[in-house]
C-alpha cells in the first residue's frame, strides 16, 4: 500500500505528506484532514518529540491519511482515467496552478525544517548518550579514591559487592601497618634513639629528649615480640598488593612543583598522542589499586571496563585457579598469623605507656590513612568480611591515571555510562592530569581541609593546606579548563573538627586566620573563602563556584552530596549537548 503511493510519477503533495507522516507522529491531530497545518502547528508549537517523530506511526493516522489519498486521487480519476498519476489536473487553471505550486513549495520548505530538525535532535540524542566524564583531583591522600568508591557504592551497587571481599586484603594490610607502625616507635623510645623525622619547622618542635624518659616494661617488650611476626605479614601483603601498596615515606627532597604540565594551551593532537601513551602506562599498568584489587577478585566481572584495569597479560583458567589457590594459602596463612595476635594488638593499642610514647612523638595514627587498629577486634578474625565503611576507609595508593567505567544503575542518570578518572596525587604525579583535561565534563577538586597544621609526604617542606591552594590556583587559571565545571569538596570536616577540639589552634599554622573563632562553622567558612577568591582572581572566564563540606568516609551525607553533584553534572551535559 505505501509502495504504491511512493511509486507516483511526481512527488506530489499527498506523496511528500506520506513521507513525513511515516516519521512524523502528530500528537495532538490524530485525524489529519489537515495534515500539512497540523504538522506545521505542531511543530511551531514544539509539541513533535523525538519520540513521536522517530517512534512508530500511528496506523490510525496513516490509515486515515492513506483513505484521505485515496479519496482524492479516486476523484481525481473519475475526471482524468487516462492519468492514473497523481500530476496536475488537465483542466487546471493559471490561478489553481499557482496556489498548487505554492502549496508544493511550503510543503517541501516543512518537510525540509523537519528532516533538519530530526537530524539536530538524533545527533544531540547520540551525544547526550555520550558517557559523562568525571575527574577526581587533589593532592594525595585528600579522599578522591574514597569519593570515587562512594561514586560505586550509590549508583553501581553490583560492582561494588563484586569488589567489597577484595578490599579485605588491603584492610589487613592497613591495620597490620598501624601496629608495625606502633612497634618501630615503641623500639625507638625503648632504645632512647632521638625522633627526627624530617627537616620541617614544624616537626623541629618535637623535642622528646627534653623529657624524662618513659619507662618500659616487660609488658612492652613482650608485646614487641609477640607481634614481630607482623613485620613479615605486612611484607607478604605488600608484595601481594603491588607498588600501589606501598605508601610513600617522608622525605625532605623537592620533588616538583604544586602543578605541572607542559603546555596550559595545549589540548590538540599533541595533548591526544600523550594521553594515548599516558593511558597504556596507567590504565593497564600493573601499579593501580584497580590492578591490585584484581587479585583479589572472587568474580570476573565483564562489566565497567574492568577488563581494562591491568589484565593485559594472557592468563588461562588453568594459571588463574592455581594463582587463587596460592592467592588463598597466603591469605589464610595471613589471617591466621593476624588473628592470632589480636589480643596483643589491643593491649598495645590501650597501653598508656604505649600512648604516651607516641603522644610525644605527635604521632596520630587517627588521622593518617587507612586508620584501622581501633576496630581490630572486629577485623583481626578468620572470618572478619568487610563492612561497606570499612571498604570506604581502606587505604591503597593511586598511581597514574585510573579508568573507571560504570552504568549508574541508581538516580536521575540511571542508565547513563560514566567514566570516572581517579588520579596518583603527588606531586610528581601531576603532570599525568593535563592529558585528561580536554574532554572532561566536571572535576571534582578535593582539598582536604583538616590538615592546616601538616606537611607533604612528598616534600616534608611543603604545607598541605598550601600546596592545595596552589593545586586549586593552577587548576583554575588551567586555559583547556575553563569552562569545564569544577565542583570543590572540602574534605576531611570530621578531622579538622576533631583536631579543633583538641584545642589545635589555626592560625599558629595559618597566621592570616588571625583571631577568628577556632571552631568548625569559622574555619570552614574561612578556608571556603579563600578558595572562592582564588578560583574568582585565576579563572580566565568566571564560572560558578559549587562548594561542598565534606567527611567522604561517611558514606551516609556523601550520597547526600554526590545526588546534588550528579544533578549538577548532568544538566550541564545535557545543555552542552543541545548547545553543540
Ligand atoms: N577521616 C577521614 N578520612 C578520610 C576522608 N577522606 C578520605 N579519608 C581517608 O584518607 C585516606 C586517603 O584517601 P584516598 O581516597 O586514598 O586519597 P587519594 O586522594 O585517593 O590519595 P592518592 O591515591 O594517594 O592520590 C583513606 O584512608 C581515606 O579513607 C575524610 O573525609 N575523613
Ligand atoms: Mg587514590
Amino acid at each position: 500500500m505505501h509502495g504504491r503511493m511512493q511509486k507516483g510519477p511526481s512527488m506530489s503533495e499527498l506523496e511528500r505528506e506520506g513521507e513525513i507522516w511515516k516519521s512524523v507522529k502528530c500528537i495532538d491531530s490524530p485525524t489529519p484532514q489537515g495534515p500539512w497545518e497540523d504538522i506545521r502547528e505542531s511543530a511551531l508549537a514544539g509539541r513533535l518529540s523525538i519520540e513521536e517523530r522517530a517512534g512508530k506511526n500511528n496506523a490510525d493516522i496513516w490509515r486515515t491519511f492513506e483513505e484521505n489519498g485515496r479519496r482524492q486521487r479516486g476523484s481525481a480519476a473519475e475526471h482524468r482515467p487516462a492519468h492514473p498519476g497523481y500530476g496536475p489536473p488537465p483542466d487546471e487553471t493559471y490561478e489553481q496552478r499557482l496556489q498548487r505550486e505554492a502549496a508544493e513549495a511550503e510543503a517541501k520548505r516543512i518537510s525540509d525544517e523537519i528532516d533538519e530538525q530530526l537530524r539536530k535532535e538524533r545527533e544531540a540524542d547520540r551525544r547526550k548518550r555520550k558517557p559523562v566524564k568525571l575527574l577526581l583531583l587533589g593532592q594525595s591522600e585528600s579522599g578522591k579514591t574514597a569519593t570515587l568508591k562512594n561514586f560505586q557504592l550509590t549508583y553501581a551497587r553490583r560492582e561494588w559487592y563484586e569488589e567489597k571481599a577484595a578490599w579485605r586484603t588491603v584492610i589487613f594490610l592497613n591495620l597490620v601497618r598501624n601496629v608495625n607502625e606502633i612497634l618501630s616507635h615503641l623500639s625507638s623510645e625503648m632504645s632512647d634513639m632521638p625522633y627526627g623525622p624530617d627537616d620541617s619547622s614544624e616537626d623541629l618542635s618535637i623535642r622528646p629528649r627534653a623529657l624524662p624518659p618513659i619507662t618500659f616494661s616487660e609488658k612492652h617488650r613482650n608485646l614487641r615480640a609477640h607481634l614481630a611476626p607482623l613485620t613479615n605479614v605486612q611484607l607478604a601483603l605488600e608484595a601481594r598488593l603491588g607498588h600501589a601498596s606501598l605508601e610513600l615515606q617522608s622525605t625532605s627532597v623537592n620533588t616538583a612543583a604544586a602543578f605541572e604540565f607542559s603546555a596550559q594551551t595545549g589540548g590538540g593532537a599533541g595533548s591526544h598522542r600523550e594521553r594515548r601513551a599516558l593511558q597504556e602506562f596507567s590504565i593497564n599498568s600493573s601499579n593501580g589499586w584497580k590492578t591490585a584489587l584484581d587479585r583479589f577478585r572472587t568474580k570476573n566481572p565483564s562489566v565497567n571496563g574492568k577488563q581494562e584495569s591491568g589484565n593485559s597479560s594472557p592468563t588461562t583458567p588453568t594459571s588463574t585457579s592455581r594463582n587463587n589457590g596460592k592467592a588463598k594459602e597466603t591469605e589464610d596463612d595471613v589471617v591466621e598469623v593476624i588473628a592470632s595476635c589480636r589480643e596483643d594488638i589491643k593491649t598495645l593499642w590501650e597501653d598508656n605507656i604505649v600512648g604516651e610514647a607516641l603522644n610525644r612523638r605527635k604521632v596520630r595514627l587517627e588521622d593518617g590513612p587507612g586508620f584501622f587498629i581501633n576496630d581490630a577486634d572486629r577485623i583481626a578474625n578468620r572470618d572478619y568480611q568487610p563492612t561497606d565503611d570499612d571498604v570506604i576507609r581502606a587505604r591503597l595508593r593511586t598511581l597514574g591515571v585510573q579508568e573507571y567505567k560504570f552504568i549508574f544503575d541508581h538516580g536521575r542518570t540511571m542508565g547513563q555510562e560514566w567514566r570516572l578518572y581517579d588520579v596518583g596525587g603527588t606531586r610528581s604525579s601531576r603532570a599525568a592530569w593535563y592529558p585528561y583535561f580536554d574532554d572532561v565534563d566536571a572535576i571534582i577538586f578535593l582539598a582536604p581541609i583538616s590538615p592546616f597544621d601538616e606537611k607533604l609526604a612528598e616534600d616534608r617542606r611543603v604545607n598541605r593546606l598550601e600546596d592545595s591552594y596552589l593545586l586549586w590556583r593552577s587548576v583554575c587559571s588551567c586555559k583547556l579548563l575553563s569552562r569545564t565545571q569544577i565542583i570543590l569538596f572540602l574534605n576531611k570536616c570530621d578531622l579538622l573538627q576533631a583536631k579543633l577540639q583538641r584545642g589545635v589552634r589555626i592560625r599558629d599554622s595559618v597566621p592570616s586566620f588571625g583571631d577568628r573563632k577556632n571552631d568548625l562553622q569559622t574555619a570552614t567558612r574561612y578556608f571556603q573563602q579563600h578558595f572562592k577568591e582564588i578560583a574568582r582572581n585565576h579563572s580566565p572566564v568566571q564560572r560558578p563556584f559549587y562548594v561542598h563540606l565534606t567527611s567522604v568516609i561517611d558514606t551516609r551525607s556523601t550520597a547526600v552530596t554526590l545526588g546534588a553533584v550528579e544533578e549538577s553534572i548532568l544538566r550541564e551535559h545535557l545543555r552542552l549537548a543541545d548547545l553543540m
